[in-house]
């Protein structure tokens, strides 16, 4: 909590009337409140001002809290806006957390809150979703009751706890509401795909919509602040469940003295029912794993056939491949690649061994790399972009039990909130699961690499031959469910080029992501690029 105390004359419920108050309390407390959030996106850049774009009062049976909506302006050029709701206490314990400053209103001494942290306001939010009501005044705030959501009072709320970029709590023990901090000038895709999967689809591996807040400010632009839906048993997100699984595997290379040279191979991409498995593949990763990845393979392809069956919803129809998805593919991925090119570039000095031979590899194959993305031709693509997932990773499946859920709609971080929301190829989010598979294998040989008493080199080669049977699992049972479902995604040859080309793009993409976040990971997408441009270029 900052230590600086401020004053204002006004009663609470004029707080934000008078425009020098405000500039203070943004330059003096907002500033440094906002950047030590877990939620602030912006670590990597440098804050040069802050300021309340917008702002708007909810009100309920006598409580009165504010809805900041913050443009951070930042010294490189760009801006994000953040979701800060506003309470104010007299009592500092009514809030366990979320206190920004000291304050006084008149004679009345207390506390400015972030109100998520108030019993008081996450009452008046659930009860106001329960309500459907639309809130008047500055801004109009829609609360929206889904179809599916079967409750008459607020009983209780807690915090998710969860590592997370947003603000997730748990109202009634039934439901989540994820408060995104970080909003865009349009709806939110999560929101968007989850009410959408929900009301107008059967696909029912993905929380159950039960209910949204979104604020319209400009006429038809929904900003989306919080999302609600039935909260799943599960057992924890798909990411621990593959390291676990994996732990075991490769530690049975060792127990079982597995001959990882006489290991049969198979070329990736190839299609393999679990019958078709070698029996030296199944011997050494076990029946339980494949088979798990064939149930993650059938959740898949039913949201994607979910996602490509729309008839009438525009915002959801299938297209076509055209000259205009090829010009915005190919500008975002030479800009992004640059800026990767750039960012290694700039961090050359913080690595060693294999990670500096392969990021050096990397700036020297720059030309082979861009020519794989300016290949792509939409003339030769004969199947269909759907909305996609786009962030699509093991950390965004839940496990429960035998099965998984499929979550969080937001798309790629780093994309602009108009860029998540075009059609794009399927094959991305099978790029993108395939990519976390590579991930949880490298991660799973350097954190027990020593232990096995098996070579790097060893374990590499195992490590990439399980990769390829997994995807050879995963590619049998999802090309099966969309041909049988009619989702045409095309033929072979366009199947395997596009998810060559797409993971290709995901690793790149990571490779921002791990230089910006965990520097030490920037290996796993280095080595994940290696492979993939020493693998034969698939043909269309
Ligand atoms: N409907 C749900 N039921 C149970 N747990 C959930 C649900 N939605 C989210 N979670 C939990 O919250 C975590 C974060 O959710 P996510 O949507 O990925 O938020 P963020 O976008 O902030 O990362 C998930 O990994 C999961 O543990
Ligand atoms: O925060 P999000 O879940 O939206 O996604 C971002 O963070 C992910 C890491 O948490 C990152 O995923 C990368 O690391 C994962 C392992 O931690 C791995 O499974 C993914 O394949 C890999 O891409 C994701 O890229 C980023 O957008």
């Amino acid at each position: 909590m900052s230590k600086t105390k401020l004053t204002n004359p006004k009663p609470w419920e004029q707080l934000l009337d008078d425009a020098a108050f405000k500039k203070q309390l943004t330059h003096d407390i907002l500033e440094s409140y906002v950047v030590q959030q877990r939620w602030y996106g912006g670590k990597s850049s440098t804050l040069k001002y802050l300021e309340i774009s917008e702002f708007f009062t909810i009100a309920h049976k006598g409580d009165h809290f504010y809805g900041l909506l913050l443009e951070v302006n930042f010294k490189e050029a760009f801006y994000q806006h953040y979701f800060l709701p506003l309470g104010f206490v007299v009592d500092k314990s009514a809030a366990i957390e979320g206190l920004i400053a000291p304050i006084k209103l008149g004679d009345q001494d207390g506390y400015l809150v972030d109100a998520l942290y108030l019993d008081s306001f996450r009452k008046v939010l659930f009860e106001k979703i329960i309500e459907s009501q639309p809130v008047e005044g500055l801004g109009t705030i829609t609360f929206h009751a889904g179809e599916e959501l079967d409750e008459t009072q607020y009983v209780s709320s807690r915090f998710l706890g969860a590592e997370q970029s947003n603000t997730s709590i748990i109202f009634n023990d039934k439901h989540i509401i994820k408060f995104f901090r970080r909003i865009y000038s349009s709806t939110n895709p999560d929101y968007q795909i989850s009410r959408y999967l929900t009301e107008q689809t059967s696909f029912d591996r993905s929380p159950t919509y039960t209910g949204s807040i979104n604020l319209n400010i400009v006429k038809k632009h929904d900003i989306t602040l919080a999302l609600m839906q039935k909260l799943v048993d599960n057992d924890g997100d798909g990411w621990e469940w593959m390291l676990e699984e994996l732990k075991v595997v490769f530690n049975t290379l060792s127990r079982k003295r597995i001959d990882i040279k006489s290991l049969p191979d198979v070329k990736l991409f190839t299609r393999l029912k679990l019958q078709e498995v070698p029996h030296e593949m199944v011997d050494w990763t076990g029946l339980d794993l494949l088979k798990r990845i064939r149930t993650l393979a059938l959740r898949t392809a039913q949201f994607h056939v979910a996602m490509g069956g729309e008839r009438n919803d525009l915002k959801f129809t299938a297209d076509k491949y055209n000259g205009d998805y090829n010009v915005w593919l190919k500008n975002r991925l030479l800009y992004m690649f640059q800026n990767r090119l750039n960012t290694v570039e700039n961090n050359l000095h913080k690595l060693s061994g294999e990670a500096l031979d392969l990021a050096q590899e990397l700036l020297e194959r720059k030309n082979e790399i861009r020519n794989r993305f300016i290949q792509f031709d939409w003339h030769h693509m004969k199947g269909e972009r759907i909305r996609i997932h786009g962030d699509y990773h093991l950390g965004q499946v839940l496990v429960d039990g035998e099965d998984f859920y499929l979550l969080d709609f937001e798309g790629e971080p780093e994309s602009t909130i108009r860029d998540r929301k075009v059609k794009q190829m399927p094959q991305k989010d099978l790029a993108g699961m395939f990519r976390s598979f590579h991930y949880a294998i490298y991660s799973t040989i350097f954190d027990h690499g020593e232990t096995t008493g098996i070579s790097r080199d060893d374990l590499y080669e195992a490590g990439e031959l399980l990769y390829k049977y997994l995807i050879s699992i995963f590619m049998d049972t999802y090309l099966h469910h969309v041909h049988n479902n009619n989702l045409n995604i095309g033929y072979r040859k366009e199947v395997n080029f596009l998810l060559q080309f797409c993971l290709l793009e995901k690793a790149i993409y990571e490779l921002g992501y791990e230089f910006n976040s965990r520097p030490s990971w920037a290996i796993i997408p280095l080595r994940g690029i290696h492979s993939i441009m020493n693998h034969k270029q698939e043909k269309v």
